[in-house]
C-alpha cells in the first residue's frame, strides 16, 4: 500500500484547507513546516491583494506602510443579509486566498436586494424609459444620485425585483457592486481606511454599506459588547444604525446593519467631523422591504484621497474614543449614541 501523504498530496490538501483559516490558525499551520509555510504565505499574499475576497467586480487591495498587518480578517458579503436569509448560515467559514482564479462572482444585479422576500410592485417601462418621468420608480424629488440636498442623508428610488426591466436598466446604479477602484490603507491612529484608487466624479456611486441586518434588540446587545472591546483597543466595530425621521422629527424607521464580522468594504470607511467626501443616501428599490445605505462621492475626489463620512453629531459616551480625522472642525472625540 502506498502512503497517500506525499509532499504533493500535503500541498494540495493545504491549498484547500488553509484558505478557510483565520489569521491566527493560518500562522499556527505555517509554523509546522516548510511546505505549509509556503502555502500559508501564498494565501496571505492573495488575501492582501483583495479585501473583497473576489466577490466584487474589481479587486480592492490592502496597502500597509505603517505596521506588519497584511490584511484585516472578516467574512465578505457584497449585499446585506438578514440572519434567516439563504446563505447567511454558510458564513461560518468562507475560503479566502485560495489558488483558484476567483470564486464565482455574484450575479449583478442580484434579485432579492435586501435579503427579504420581495413584493410584487414596480414599473412596467418599455426599454430605455426607466428613471424617466413616466417610470413608476423614478424619484422626482431626488436630484442626480440623490444629491439634491448636500447635508444629511439623501434618498433615491431605483428599479428592483418588482420591475419588469432588465438588469442593465439605468435606474439600478447601486446594484452592480463596487465598480470603482478602491484600496484599503493602514493609518497609524485610525486603523484601516478606505481610499480612492482612481479619480471619482461628484455624484458617482462608490459602494453600499453591506452587513447583517439586525433587530434592535440584537443591535443593542452587540453594541454593548463592541463598546467594551473598542475601549480596550481590541476591536474596530462597524455597526451602523440608520434612523429615518418623519418631518415631525419623530423616528419612524430604524435599520441596524452590522459589518463587523460579515460585511463589505464600506466597513473600512472612517469618520470625519467635517462630514467627509461621501454622501450617504438611502436607496429604495421597488419590491424591497428595507432601504439600503449607499455612498456617493459628495464632490470631485482625486486618486489617493481617503473616503470618509460623518458617523453623526451625538457624543453621549462619557469617555468617547479619540478622533483623528484631522479636519479643521475635529471635535477630538468620535461620535457615539445610545443604540
Ligand atoms: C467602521 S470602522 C472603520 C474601519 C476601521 N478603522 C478599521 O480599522 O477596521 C470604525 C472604527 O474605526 C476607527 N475610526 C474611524 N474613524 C476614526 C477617526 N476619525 N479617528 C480615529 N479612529 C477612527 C474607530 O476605531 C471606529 O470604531
Amino acid at each position: 500500500m502506498t502512503n497517500p501523504a506525499t509532499p504533493r498530496a500535503v500541498t494540495e490538501a493545504a491549498e484547500l484547507v488553509l484558505p478557510l483559516l483565520p489569521p491566527q490558525h493560518l500562522a499556527a499551520a505555517a509554523s509546522t513546516g516548510r511546505s505549509l509555510r509556503a502555502t500559508a504565505s501564498a494565501v496571505t499574499a492573495r488575501r492582501a491583494a483583495d479585501a473583497a475576497h473576489g466577490l466584487e467586480p474589481v479587486p480592492i487591495p490592502f496597502r500597509n506602510c505603517v505596521d506588519s498587518k497584511p490584511y484585516a480578517y472578516f467574512l465578505y458579503t457584497p449585499f446585506s443579509l438578514n440572519r434567516s436569509s439563504p446563505g447567511a448560515s454558510s458564513y461560518g467559514a468562507q475560503p479566502w486566498g485560495g489558488a483558484w482564479a476567483r470564486p464565482p462572482s455574484p450575479t449583478w444585479p442580484r434579485p432579492n436586494l435586501d435579503g427579504f422576500p420581495s413584493a410584487v410592485c414596480g414599473c412596467a417601462c418599455e426599454v430605455g424609459e426607466c428613471g424617466g418621468p413616466r417610470c413608476a420608480c423614478a424619484d422626482a424629488e431626488a436630484g442626480a444620485a440623490g444629491l439634491a440636498s448636500e447635508a444629511g442623508m439623501g434618498s433615491l428610488r431605483e428599479c428592483g425585483d418588482g420591475c419588469a426591466c432588465a438588469p442593465s436598466c439605468v435606474n439600478r446604479q447601486t446594484q452592480h457592486g463596487v465598480a470603482v477602484r478602491l484600496r484599503v490603507v493602514r493609518h497609524l491612529q485610525k486603523g484601516w481606511g478606505l481610499h480612492a484608487a482612481e479619480a471619482l466624479g461628484r455624484g458617482q456611486f462608490v459602494c453600499e454599506y453591506a452587513g447583517e441586518f439586525l433587530t434592535t434588540e440584537e443591535a443593542r446587545r452587540r453594541q454593548k459588547l463592541y463598546d467594551e472591546l473598542a475601549s480596550a483597543g481590541k476591536l474596530s466595530p462597524a455597526l451602523i444604525v440608520i434612523r429615518e425621521h418623519l418631518p415631525s422629527g419623530k423616528a419612524c424607521l430604524r435599520v441596524n446593519i452590522d459589518a463587523t464580522e460579515v460585511g463589505n468594504v464600506a466597513r473600512f470607511i472612517n469618520h470625519s467631523c467635517d462630514g467627509g467626501n461621501l454622501h450617504p443616501v438611502l436607496v429604495r428599490s421597488s419590491g424591497s422591504l428595507l432601504p439600503r445605505l449607499c455612498f456617493f462621492a459628495a464632490r470631485e475626489i482625486v486618486e489617493g484621497d481617503e473616503l470618509t463620512f460623518s458617523y453623526g453629531d451625538a457624543r453621549v459616551r462619557p469617555n468617547g474614543l479619540p478622533c483623528f480625522c484631522g479636519s479643521l472642525q475635529c471635535s477630538g472625540v468620535l461620535p457615539s449614541e445610545e443604540t
